[in-house]
């Protein structure tokens, strides 16, 4: 049981290491734009976002004050994919501490990766585009097999991959989802302030909160490992 704390560092993608919503509104506003829809604000879809591409575009619906069945709620997800995959870094930032807070860990010798529920296509371009693609040892995207988050499938598969115990592991993200998934995985778990969530860090249940990523080394080594 002695040794590293943490053994690897997890990380939400959307609201966590990237600021993407930009990105997002701006491929979903042309997609409704394609069924002669009105757009939404940045604000808006930044709340639908967290939850995945298909949750997106029912929480879209919603929105419009429309119904939509689950075939044609398919057909709106590929063409928002074939929309935004290809733009997914024009607007898209690093948020702030994100590269050094990763880059450190790295240095210490502290695998990382991605758990996000975005597809992992679009997850794998934007951290190419970021240059964090050769930093991370797992990339584990919402189209990877296992229920989104708020289920702890995908944390499970990133700790299968990288062959460890999650107790043994940290989770940072920024919602409700993320908290939820760890919890249920038995993973502690980090929250970054300033998020896409409209519940208060603070209220979340994380382990810590944190306002910065590259305040993350001091905060994780409070923690410790979740027994198994
Ligand atoms: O909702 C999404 O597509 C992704 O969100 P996440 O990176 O915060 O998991
Ligand atoms: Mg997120």
């Amino acid at each position: 049981m002695a040794g590293r704390w943490p053994q690897a560092v997890l990380f939400d993608l959307d609201g966590t290491l990237v600021d993407s919503a930009p990105d997002i509104h701006a491929a979903l506003n042309e997609t409704l734009a394609s069924y002669g829809e009105p757009p939404f604000t940045l604000e808006a879809v930044t709340r639908m976002v967290g939850r995945g591409v298909p949750v997106l575009i029912e929480r879209a619906w919603e929105g419009l004050g429309k119904s939509i069945d689950p075939a044609e709620r398919e057909r709106v997800v590929a063409r928002f994919l074939a929309i935004y995959e290809p733009r997914a870094t024009e607007l898209t930032t690093l948020t702030a501490g994100a590269s050094e807070a990763t880059r450190a860990l790295v240095d210490a010798g502290t695998p990382i990766g991605v758990v996000t529920n975005k597809p992992e296509a679009a997850t794998r371009e934007i951290l190419s585009h970021f240059g964090l693609s050769e930093l991370m040892q797992v990339v584990v995207g919402g189209d990877a097999g296992p229920a989104k988050k708020p289920e702890p499938g995908l944390l499970l598969l990133a700790c299968e991959r990288l062959g460890l115990a999650v107790g043994q592991v940290v989770f940072v993200g920024d919602s409700e989802n993320d908290v939820a998934a760890a919890k249920a995985a038995g993973m502690a778990v980090v929250v970054l302030r300033g998020g896409y969530t409209s519940i208060a860090a603070d209220a979340l249940g994380a382990d810590a909160v944190v306002d910065r990523l590259d305040a993350l080394g001091d905060v994780v080594s409070t923690l410790r490992p979740a027994s198994a």
